[in-house]
């Protein structure tokens, strides 16, 4: 007889949902941060689901150009669905999140919208920002150059003070001074917040943003002395290929001294350079910010690609019956669930450090405002850091969810390649994760540094302060065993710093070891801020003790993949190390009956997931079956091409065989 597979997968689902032992409407609380949280989210992803102008299951079949309209009219729309119904900032980047095609919009409102806030004057914003909220300018972030991104003091782009006319000529001296990269420059933009080097009386005061006007308001042409257009096709189909990265060339272009952004420093109607009382980083504010963003959206990223795998490795069977009889759920197997669940855990850390960090530059933000510069080193350290590993780990994530789902991973119909291809250049973008962990490390030194001289290190390198302590005693508790590592590598790399000729130079050497050293102190603090949040008060049946078993699994995780770190430091013992590998394993035995609930809690729906693997009914088979016929492939039984190659080959053969 013969068996319907496809309605057998869709109860696979049903049972495991039912045998979760958590109330997963409180979980949604949870991960949201608040029942508003989740309402408004729901609301705003039917929303986007709802309407066909936001389909996106053909996009990776669209060539380069029909992707990019395609992406200007979901801009225009989405922009139009705002207005209409009146949305609230909140409920707008909740629809563009879910709309899910990046798109110009989010330079202009994720990086040159902050930038004018945070380095333009009073007045400038007065002049700038309405224009900019009302979409009546379209402005992105041009700071990198064909020759130069992570070393933004090596930008070479000048920007000339004029006295005779009040301007400042922006120029682009040499090709590698061409701007190059920017998101939203190649064919949307009107205007950009441009970093160039600022020089008045014959002097280089170094690197200072400008907001220049790139395109004409009436035809969108071009202005005189402006050269631009898009850099090219990127990685992979569909993805980020809807966003126009842009080059852009000036030929001494002319624009109003008021247009430099003044709130750091400012040149004055005589071309006089006046630094104001603010320290000079502040230039770097938008990334800052921004780094921050790409933390929250780390756990978004992850936990799509683990949604999507784990409902599948619940629908997913093979092997396991000698006769006949029901073969074994992939999820059942153990390295199935010792390669998933981290990374389900991992998603939970990311979304709790990543509210955390929200916190943390909320506070940093006040505090500037009232010129208290104390936790400048603190929000860089912290948003350039996380910013790093949480990238790092969840492009990983994504492609080992690819893995997890097998052949069909592979299909674009399963979401992941697209997601990959969208996510992967978040490890370089807005700092290459090298570049800004070594900013970690520089940190780190210097607080090893200060140590001797009795200054109490604070915030999340206050655990440095307990130096004698940590420095000898046997770990038992799990969170100090992070402590000791995270603070044995950073005096090991500094004792090895200081017998170095000169500091650059030990630094340089020991750049490797100092990475690490980085890397342990971030997941110390992933670590930390994971604890903090289950040590709140949680509601709703079970779910503290899902998030216990999860903040568990994160941590033996990262201790197990880390061992050699906690060895050589000396802070586990190896027996406790395997007690470490062993617990493990129980945990994972006790996330398995609560896996697809735990997902669900994510409260995506299939329009964002966009994913046959992942659907919320499971019916996987069907769908994936139904989908291939939809390529542009299958329009034709047989295909373009044959007449010209195949045939002719076909016959030749034919009459070759016949000779
Ligand atoms: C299936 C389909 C899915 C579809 C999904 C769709 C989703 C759509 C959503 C997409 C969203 C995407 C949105 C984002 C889009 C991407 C945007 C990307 C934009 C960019 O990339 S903009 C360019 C970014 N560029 C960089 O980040 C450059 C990196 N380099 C630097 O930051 C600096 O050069 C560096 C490395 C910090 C060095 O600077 P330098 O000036 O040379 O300084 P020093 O190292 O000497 O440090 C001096 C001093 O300053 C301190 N410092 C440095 N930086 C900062 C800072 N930011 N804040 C505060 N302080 C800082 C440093 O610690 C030193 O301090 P001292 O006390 O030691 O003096
Ligand atoms: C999709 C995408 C969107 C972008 N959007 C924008 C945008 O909107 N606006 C904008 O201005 N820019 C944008 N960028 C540019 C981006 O910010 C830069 O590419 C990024 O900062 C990295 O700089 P780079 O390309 O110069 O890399 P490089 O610095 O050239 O990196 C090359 C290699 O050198 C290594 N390296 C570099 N310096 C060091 C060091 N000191 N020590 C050790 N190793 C080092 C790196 O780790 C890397 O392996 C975008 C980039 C991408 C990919």
């Amino acid at each position: 007889m013969a068996v319907d597979h496809a309605a057998a997968e869709v109860d696979h689902l049903a049972a495991e949902r039912a045998a979760a032992r958590f109330d997963v409407e409180a979980m949604k609380i949870a991960w949201a941060g608040s029942r508003h949280a989740v309402d408004v989210a729901d609301r705003m992803a039917r929303l986007v689901a709802s309407d066909p102008v936001f389909r996106k299951d053909n996009r990776t079949m669209l060539s380069r150009k029909d992707l990019f309209k395609d992406t200007l009219r979901k801009a225009a729309h989405a922009w139009k669905r705002i207005v209409e119904l009146r949305l609230t900032e909140e409920e707008a980047s909740l629809l563009r999140q879910y709309v899910d095609q990046p798109g110009y919009v989010d330079l202009h409102w994720g990086m040159f919208v902050p930038a004018i806030k945070g380095q333009g004057t009073e007045e400038q914003q007065k002049k700038w920002l309405p224009l900019a909220y009302k979409f009546q300018i379209i402005g992105c972030y041009a700071q990198t150059e064909l020759g130069h991104g992570s070393n933004v003091q090596g930008l070479e782009t000048t920007a000339t003070f004029d006295p005779m006319t009040d301007e400042f000529v922006i120029h682009s001296p040499t090709l590698t001074s061409s701007k190059w990269w920017p998101g939203g420059l190649g064919k949307a933009s009107t205007h950009a917040v441009v970093y160039a080097r600022l020089i008045t009386e014959g002097k280089d005061y170094g690197i200072h943003g400008f907001i220049v006007q790139l395109r004409s308001l009436e035809d969108h042409s071009p202005l005189p002395g402006v050269t631009l257009g898009d850099i090219g096709g990127k990685f992979g189909s569909g993805a980020y290929n809807s966003m126009d990265n842009g080059v852009l060339r000036f030929d001494h272009v002319r624009i109003p001294r008021d247009q430099m952004l003044m709130r750091l420093s400012q040149v004055t109607r005589e071309g006089k350079y006046v630094q104001s009382d603010v320290p000079k980083q502040l230039l770097y504010g938008t990334m800052v910010y921004v780094r921050q963003s790409i933390v929250a959206d780390a756990s978004k990223a992850l936990s799509r690609a683990v949604c999507i795998a784990v409902r599948y490795s619940a629908i997913r069977k093979q092997f396991g019956s000698q006769d006949g009889g029901p073969e074994t759920q992939v999820l059942n197997y153990r390295t199935q669930q010792s390669r998933l669940f981290p990374l389900l855990a991992s998603a939970y850390a990311f979304r709790f450090v990543g509210d955390w960090l929200n916190w943390l530059y909320t506070d940093v933000t006040q505090k500037l405002e009232v010129k208290d510069y104390s936790t400048l080193q603190e929000a860089h350290a912290c948003t350039a850091g996380l910013k790093a590993v949480t990238t790092s780990a969840t492009a990983d994530a994504i492609e080992e969810c690819r893995k997890l789902c097998g052949g069909h991973g592979y299909l674009n119909s399963s979401g992941l390649p697209e997601l990959f291809a969208v996510y992967v250049p978040a490890c370089t973008y807005e700092g290459d994760n090298v570049v800004l962990l070594l900013q970690v490390a520089r940190i780190l030194m210097k607080t090893v540094s200060q140590l001797t001289s009795g200054k109490q290190p604070v915030g999340t390198m206050a655990y440095m302060g307990k130096v004698q302590h940590l420095m000898q005693s046997k770990c038992a508790v799990k969170t100090e065993a992070f402590e000791a590592r995270a603070l044995r590598m950073a005096v090991n790399c500094a004792q090895n710093i200081g017998q170095a000729s000169n500091q650059e130079e030990g630094f340089y050497e020991r750049s490797p070891d100092l990475l690490e050293a980085a890397v342990a102190h971030i997941q110390l603090i992933i670590v930390t801020k994971f604890i903090e949040k289950v040590h709140q008060d949680i509601p709703g049946h079970g779910v503290k003790e899902q998030l216990q078993n999860l903040c568990n699994v994160y941590a033996l995780y990262t201790l197990h993949k880390h061992l050699g770190d906690f060895l050589a430091t000396g802070s586990l013992t190896p027996k406790q190390g395997a007690l470490a590998n062993e617990q493990l394993g129980k945990l994972y035995a006790q996330v398995r009956p609560n896996a697809v609930a735990l997902v669900d809690a994510f409260n995506y729906t299939d329009h964002y997931l966009g994913s046959v693997l992942g659907r919320y009914d499971g019916n996987v088979y069907p769908a994936l079956y139904e989908e291939a016929w939809k390529d542009p492939l299958n329009e034709t039984v047989v295909p373009e091409g044959y007449h010209e190659y195949l045939r002719p080959l076909l016959k030749q053969q034919l009459k070759l065989s016949r000779l």
